[in-house]
């Protein structure tokens, strides 16, 4: 692989993610909204502990806080603050401890008390109060059934709504104080807080507090600032589009298409391509299939590179964001790895995946594609 070149994907995707970060992200739209000092805070989701710095920037660290996010991403935390991990993108028992948890912190807010909240992608699951009948059991049945199926966020978190005593605007029925201000870091399509986090961002239907959400970050300001690092590269964009929204193969076939047919320079992409996966899915998600997928497509294009990656650093259930995949990366066995979902182990052993770490934000994928 020609170094300079993965070096400068690398560099273009990591000053995408640096522009969402949520620490950065929460400082700067506290500044510049000038918000009230809230009684307490609460923060959900995959960048919640960066969320909650940024905050604390602003505010001190004073204020109760209470953060909910997945396993290994709260070190950064001091103790002092009421920390809970669970599992994502399957629920577990902590997530209906944090569900607990979080409900009544919302109940015991007093009146005229002012709330904030701190919303990222991976809430759904990591959040959880079931409704009377259901049980963890069904729940973790249910979501790998929605999760293996293809659909896309909207109706799957549809579906995890029904079954929920908190999503969809419910959490914050139980709310008796003066407002709620909140700050969202969004990876859904549209940036709808309805769908985020099946809505646990989202006021009650005619809630008798305040209630301004705002939208913090997002794949568009990840992209931008992708767009803007290649140019200061001397690189020439000629993509910039937030289109990935279909299954791994579909779009595999599209983006080699217009690789093959467009001039040289830098291509962005963004969005959450989807996949089906079989009974016994092997190690990967969706960032390494669609990698693999590409690799097949852009076989014998020596001009081509191309990563693709989840900006929150963890793709499916694996610690890769995604692949770095060149002309060379397929080979004829690669076939059954992308079949049974195994696309993970294909690309280690062609030293094709890509780490990042957490990275404290979590804005959908970013894909970056070079032609020389
Ligand atoms: O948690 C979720 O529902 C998804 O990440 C979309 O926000």
């Amino acid at each position: 692989m020609n170094l300079t070149i993965e070096k400068c994907l690398r560099e273009i995707w990591f000053a995408g993610v640096d522009a969402v970060r949520g620490e950065g992200s929460v400082k700067t739209a506290l500044t510049d909204f000038d918000l009230p000092k809230p009684d307490q805070i609460i923060s959900i989701g995959k960048a919640a502990a960066d969320m909650l710095s940024g905050a604390q920037l602003v505010f001190g660290s004073d204020i109760p806080a209470m953060v909910v996010t997945k396993y290994g991403h709260s070190q950064s935390l001091p103790g002092s603050v009421r920390t809970i991990e669970a599992a994502h993108p399957i629920p577990d028992s902590n997530s209906l401890i944090a569900g607990r948890e979080v409900l009544r912190v919302v109940k015991q807010c007093p009146q005229g008390s002012h709330l904030l909240m701190l919303v990222s992608g991976g809430a759904s699951s990591l959040v959880e109060l079931l409704s009377k009948g259901n049980t963890l059991a069904d729940l973790q049945t249910e979501n790998s059934r929605l999760l293996a199926s293809g659909l896309d966020i909207g109706p799957i978190n549809m579906c995890r709504k029904e079954i929920s005593q908190i999503k969809g605007g419910k959490l914050l029925s139980h709310f008796a104080g003066a407002s709620v201000n909140v700050l969202a870091i969004s990876d859904v399509e549209g940036d709808d807080l309805s769908v985020l986090g099946s809505g646990i961002g989202q006021g009650p239907k005619n809630p008798q507090f305040s209630f301004s959400p705002y939208i913090v970050a997002s794949n568009k300001v990840a992209r931008d600032a992708a767009a803007a690092r290649a140019a200061s590269l001397g690189l020439n964009v000629v993509v910039n589009a937030e289109s990935l929204y279909a299954d791994v193969y579909e779009l595999a076939v599209k983006i080699a298409d217009e690789l093959r047919n467009g001039p040289t320079g830098v291509y962005i992409w963004g969005g959450e391509p989807t996949t089906i996966l079989p009974s016994n899915p092997g190690h990967g998600g969706r960032n390494q299939a669609l990698a693999l997928a590409l690799a097949e497509q852009i076989l014998r294009m020596d001009e081509l590179t191309v990563l693709v990656a989840g900006t929150d650093g963890t793709d499916g259930p694996t610690d890769a964001a995604g692949g770095l995949v060149t002309s060379k990366t397929w080979t004829d066995k690669a076939a059954l790895y992308l079949k049974h979902a195994d696309s993970g182990t294909f690309l280690q052993s062609r030293g094709a995946l890509f780490k990042s770490g957490p990275t404290g934000t979590n804005v959908m994928d970013l894909l970056i594609a070079a032609k020389h």
